[in-house]
């Protein structure tokens, strides 16, 4: 224990109280060595005195249990380190950790070796003094001399380590010796209280550091779980859990310290006491150990450091984390601590939340049975009616298709809008529409004909190029209008046109020049189409009468030339109609005229005309016979859909119909008629059938339906009765039946026949006069489906030189 004189005479050095500043130790000071620690020194004690052999006589009860203290009961470290201490031999190992003891331990070592002189007394004297130790804490030397009655004798390293300095040789009076200077705020400090390694003092401040050190883990932890850990313990405890890690991985790995029982969780809070003795310190175990156990600092994390947020944190990082627990009330999450945490996030890693869904809901088999998902369209069941039946049951209005004809421009679409708007099919609000629109682009005089020609072509060049189709009906009537093209570039849809009719509309323009223009032009071919199509009855429309202020004398003139060759064309005379009209004022359309100028005529009106005329028998019992006059893909319900005339036959939803030429069969799924859907269709009227269980590329525009057992044969060369038109002979010609056509060429002129009776009259003539009948045979490119009392239309180099009835295969 230094003297007191000395503490009184030092300097008064400012220490750092808030390193020592616990008046704890006194506390603990009283209470001495648990009793459990006691017996483990008594025991270790002599468990390390028989380790010691032949060292076992130079140690005290008191080194052996200091030792014992510090490496926690290991006899085995003891025994190394007290060997070591008193100079035995030491492993290599050892040896090498001893430059972490002091210098004046070396020094010691060094004068022992050295300085055989040395009172050998000395030597265990200096170990057990504790003077070098005491050099290692704050000194002064004293100028005067200390009190006389002390003693101050020298250990062998003090006296080695200035044996060369004369000066050193100091009289005893004159001497003077170190006195350690107790700090003031080690003044109360157990250890010296009780002497700095003094014997069982010494372990007992040891073990009140022990227990101020297990309490304050305790409390730390108790703190903790308050959520009052102040920042320092939350370093500690990390600390702590970094280390356990560390085990917890070595362990793990199979590596060789995780034997080892680690320190640093068995003892946490042992390295925040900064009271740890020097000796200790300089211990080369404690070296090591000390290395070990502050081994997890270096890699000390502070991502769980917090602080009060400042303003600028308190918006960039928004509120602290709910799910982090504060360490108070008012803390916030460092800003980089998350922002590392998102850095080291791969947002790309696993899977999406979709993937997710549907890995759990089985999506694979999902996806597999969508793509094998086939919508099987149910099949149509027949209803096996008796159409024909049905039919004359359901008490039907007359089905009555007429194709107006005439030559371009004399007025045949103005007509039928005419009809419509007089009928009030078309509503005034449309046609007033129309003629804005047709006034728009200088066309004013066409807005009753875009009631019919409804495409744009149409309506800038101010022809009709393809049929137009429109309903109306009367009291007894279903009338299908079929207005064809006038113009000679459109004879084949024309002839598509007539095919479907039962009849024919021609329109005459009686201005002057324009009758006279059209028989040179298309009215005769029209009409000798439409008598080869078989068609007995004729309406003449004697049209734009307003122009010629109802000239009762023109209309005559035109009347008896019409009448001539109409009745050249085999029409007969009382199936023929004229009626003098104009479709621009509705006169005589609907309505008789009021004009006195019209006085002279008393006769029918154009609908009048319609309502009386008479209509070919239909062949509603013979097998199906359905030209096919378009052909369009419908909606999602209706993939493909066909529309033409029935010339023979019915049919019915669910019937399975055959297409030729291709040779593919097909089945109704439903039948419209006029726009309504229907059970069924009979001969004369021209349905729309959606279609399944074929390929659009089977059907086309002219190919005829029928049922499979009653099949139209394919011929490539037929024998055919011909009406000539014009001069025929052996020629290349081009073959039209209704809407199809084909290449192909008069083969052979048979024999000529009379025109009434068919009897031969001239065998194998060379030419066939216009007006003249004649037996051909025509020779096919391509099979056609033509069978016995079909017509066709032979052209030539863009002329109609005679209409055919198909007799036989050739
Ligand atoms: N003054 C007068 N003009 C008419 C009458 N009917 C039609 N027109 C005019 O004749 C012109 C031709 O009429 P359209 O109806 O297009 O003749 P179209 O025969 O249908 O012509 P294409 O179908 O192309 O052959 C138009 O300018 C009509 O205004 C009528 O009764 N009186």
């Amino acid at each position: 224990m230094p003297p007191k004189s000395g503490v009184q005479r030092a300097k008064n050095i400012d220490y750092d109280d808030d390193v020592y500043d616990d008046d704890d130790y006194y506390e603990e000071e009283e209470e001495g060595v648990p009793a459990e620690d006691k017996e483990e020194l008594r025991v270790g004690t002599i468990r390390v005195r028989e380790a010691l052999g032949e060292f076992e006589a130079g140690v005290s009860d008191a080194q052996i249990q200091e030792a014992l203290w510090h490496y926690y009961y290991d006899v085995g470290k003891s025994v190394t380190y007290l060997k070591n201490k008193l100079g035995g031999a030491a492993p290599k190992q050892e040896q090498k950790k001893e430059k972490a003891v002091s210098k004046f331990e070396q020094a010691a070592s060094v004068a022992e070796k050295k300085a055989p002189t040395a009172n050998p007394a000395g030597k265990q004297s200096d170990v057990n003094s504790g003077r070098v130790e005491e050099s290692a804490y704050p000194v002064v030397i004293s100028p005067w001399p200390t009190q006389p009655t002390r003693k101050f004798e020298h250990s062998a390293a003090y006296l080695y380590l200035w044996k060369d300095i004369r000066w050193g040789e100091i009289p005893p009076g004159r001497e003077a010796g170190l006195i350690t200077v107790v700090p003031p705020a080690y003044k109360n400090h157990v250890e010296y209280r009780k002497g700095l390694l003094g014997g069982s003092s010494k372990l007992a401040a040891l073990a009140a550091k022990r227990r101020k050190e297990r309490e304050d883990a305790q409390a730390a932890a108790n703190s903790t779980a308050n959520g009052e850990t102040d920042e320092a313990v939350s370093m500690l405890d990390k600390l702590s859990v970094k280390a356990k890690e560390k085990d917890a991985s070595t362990l793990q790995s199979g590596g060789q310290e995780s034997e080892r029982p680690s320190r640093a969780s068995r003892y946490p809070i042992r390295r925040r006491s900064p009271s740890r003795s020097p000796e200790l310190e300089a211990s080369p175990d404690e070296a090591k150990d000390t290395i070990e156990a502050d081994q997890p600092a270096v890699n000390i994390e502070f991502a769980a450091v917090r602080a009060a947020p400042s303003m600028f944190a308190s918006v960039l990082c928004g509120p602290s984390q709910p799910s982090t627990p504060p360490v108070s009330d008012q803390v916030f999450p460092a800003p980089y601590v998350n922002y590392k945490e998102y850095q080291d996030l791969n947002p790309f890693d696993g899977p999406s939340p979709d993937d997710i869904r549907t890995a759990n809901s089985n999506g694979e088999k999902l996806a597999e049975s969508v793509e094998k998902l086939t919508v099987e369209e149910p099949r149509v069941k027949s209803k096996n009616l008796n159409v024909v039946d049905e039919y004359e049951k359901s008490g039907m209005k007359r089905m009555a298709n007429f194709v107006v004809v005439g030559h371009v421009d004399h007025g045949k679409s103005t007509l039928m809008g005419g009809l419509l708007r007089d009928l009030k099919v078309i509503d005034q609000r449309s046609i007033d529409k129309l003629q804005k629109e047709a006034e728009t682009i200088g066309k004013s005089s066409f807005a009753l004909a875009w009631v019919m020609d409804e495409t744009s072509e149409e309506r800038s060049r101010g022809i009709t190029v393809d049929i137009a189709t429109h309903y109306f009906e009367t009291d007894k009537t279903h009338f299908t209008i079929l207005d064809a093209p006038g113009h000679k570039d459109f004879i084949p849809n024309m002839i598509s046109g007539t095919s479907q009719a039962d009849f024919p509309v021609l329109v005459i323009d009686a201005s002057t020049n324009s009758f006279e223009a059209g028989l040179k032009g298309q009215t005769k071919e029209h009409i000798l189409i439409a008598r080869s199509m078989g068609m007995q009855h004729i309406i003449v429309a004697v049209n734009k009468m307003d122009t010629i202020s109802w000239s009762k004398q023109r209309f005559d003139e035109i009347t008896k030339r019409m009448t001539a060759f109409l009745t050249e064309a085999s029409f007969a005379e009382k199936r023929i109609t004229f009626i003098p009209l104009a479709g621009l004022t509705g006169d005589n359309v609907t309505k008789k005229v009021d004009h006195h100028a019209a006085d002279w005529y008393t006769g029918e009106t154009l609908l009048e005309a319609l309502e009386r005329i008479d209509l070919p028998p239909r062949n509603l019992t013979k097998p199906l016979r359905l030209s096919v006059a378009d052909v369009f893909r419908g909606d999602m319900r209706s993939p493909l859909s066909i529309s033409g005339r029935i010339d023979a036959g019915t049919l019915q939803v669910g019937d399975v119909i055959l297409a030729l030429p291709a040779n593919e069969t097909a089945v109704i799924k439903a039948i419209e008629v006029r726009d309504c859907p229907v059970d069924y269709a009979v001969c004369g009227q021209i349905p729309t059938l959606h279609l399944s269980d074929i390929d659009p590329v089977h059907l086309r525009k002219g190919d005829i339906v029928c049922p499979p057992n009653a099949p139209v044969k394919l011929v490539k060369a037929f024998s055919s009765k011909l009406l000539a038109f014009d001069h025929v002979l052996p020629m290349p010609v081009e073959v039209f039946r209704s809407t199809l056509n084909s290449p192909g060429g008069i083969r052979t002129l048979s024999a000529k026949l009379n025109k009434f009776t068919g009897e031969v009259v001239k065998k194998r003539p060379r030419i066939v006069k216009p007006g003249e009948v004649a037996r051909v045979v025509v020779q096919l490119e391509r099979e056609l489906p033509i069978e016995e009392g079909m017509r066709v239309v032979i052209r030539e180099r863009g002329r109609t030189v005679g209409a055919g009835l198909m007799e036989n295969v050739a």
